[in-house]
């Protein structure tokens, strides 16, 4: 039983059919001619051989943002259907509370989607991204062949949305828009937390350990404020904050110890918080993360250094280190119980033992 509304113009192939054509209304009316025709949406130069319109999900957060999301969604939509809805089925699905959009991203990659397309904050496309894995797996498409997978698109409309800022990409619909008509595809990495007898849990941007991620808990309760949330959160994360010793390993290799950590940054993505470029040499596609570790760090420390933080100069600082890892585990030495953790701005609420890479496992409309 589906649990969204969806609004989806009607598919040609009636064997192949969405349940998600149970859909209340509809954007686009377009039918596929069924012929071959040699398009990415919009037909502007994308090598996609399709003997039908794409199917694209749009799974949009109307409380993202602080509600702006859903304004900027509705100002979209006419453009969004003159660009994309000759070529496109489009389907769209607001989500009703949190989680609701790896549901409807599951359902939606199960019932033949083409994309899944995120329009919302970091915190909406990281749902999304876990909705393209079950149990450990990709999600793949019920009625087709392994060879269809569905790929990932943004439409950057959140209060920090930071990931779009690795690719250069601003909060702007319209060239989000552009993006998609293009339909261009490169293989992301996807970044995984591992805690026995969890569920896997994905990250895509960046997953943190500590004070940001204690200052990025209370920075999501103070969104309506917009950016100044970040500064808040930082402001209330330090009372009570204690560096605190860990132990990590890399790649499996020996076991080190990491005195008096203020806060441990795994990077799929560059740039949290914000647009702090905290991990400042990581690439969503080149197999690796990036683990950055700031070590006895005061308060003082971060108001003298900020400005290192945001432009990503932070590197050359005493006690920071980088390091490009597949895996990595983290430990905290004397167990105080007292360490937050953060997964692209998710509060995870334990400090899981593992965080590994996953190479080139999405495909990312870029
Ligand atoms: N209908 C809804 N009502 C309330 N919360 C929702 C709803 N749909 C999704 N959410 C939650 O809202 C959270 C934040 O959304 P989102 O990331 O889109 O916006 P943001 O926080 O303003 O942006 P950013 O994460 O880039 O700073 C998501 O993690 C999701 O769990």
């Amino acid at each position: 039983m589906l649990r969204y509304n969806c609004c989806f113009s009607i598919c040609h192939d009636t064997a192949k059919q969405p349940s998600f054509l149970s859909a209340q209304h509809r954007i686009s009316s377009n039918l596929s001619s069924d012929g071959i025709t040699l398009r990415g949406c919009g037909g502007a130069g994308a090598s996609v051989s399709s003997s039908r319109l794409r199917d694209l999900v749009f799974v949009v957060n109307p409380q993202g943002a602080n509600g702006r999301t859903a304004k900027e969604w509705k100002k979209l939509l006419p453009y969004l259907r003159s660009r994309l809805g000759k070529d496109c089925n489009i389907c769209e699905s607001l989500t009703s509370g949190p989680s609701h959009a790896i549901e409807i991203t599951r359902e939606a990659i199960r019932d033949g989607a083409d994309a899944v397309i995120a329009v919302g904050g970091d915190g909406t496309l990281h749902e999304v991204v876990n909705g393209f894995f079950w149990e450990g797996k990709r999600v793949g498409n019920l009625n087709s062949d392994t060879s269809h997978s569905a790929a990932l698109g943004l439409i950057p409309l959140g209060t920090g949305s930071d990931f779009a800022r690795t690719f250069g990409w601003k909060n702007d619909p319209c060239e989000a828009v552009e993006r998609i008509a293009r339909g261009i595809r490169s293989r992301v990495d996807v970044g995984v937390i591992d805690q026995e007898g969890r569920d896997l849990h994905y990250f895509i941007n960046v997953a943190d350990v500590h004070l940001s991620a204690k200052a990025g808990f209370y920075a999501s309760k103070y969104k309506k404020f917009g950016k100044l949330c970040y500064v808040i959160g930082a402001l209330q994360a330090f009372m009570g904050h204690h560096n605190r010793d860990m132990r990590i390993r890399v790649n499996g290799g020996e076991w080190e110890i990491y005195t008096q950590v203020t806060a441990l940054c795994v990077g799929n993505a560059k740039y949290f918080g914000g647009g702090m470029k905290i991990t400042p040499n990581a690439v969503p596609g080149n197999g690796n993360l990036e683990v950055v570790v700031l070590q006895d760090f005061k308060w003082y420390d971060f108001i003298l250094k900020l400005h290192k933080l945001y432009s990503g100069t932070h590197l050359s600082v005493n006690n920071v280190s980088s390091r490009s890892v597949q895996s990595i585990e983290v430990e905290e030495i004397s167990d105080s119980g007292s360490i937050y953790v953060q997964s692209d701005g998710e509060h995870l609420g334990f400090l899981p033992r593992k965080f590994r890479v996953l190479p080139g496992a999405i495909d990312m409309i870029s």
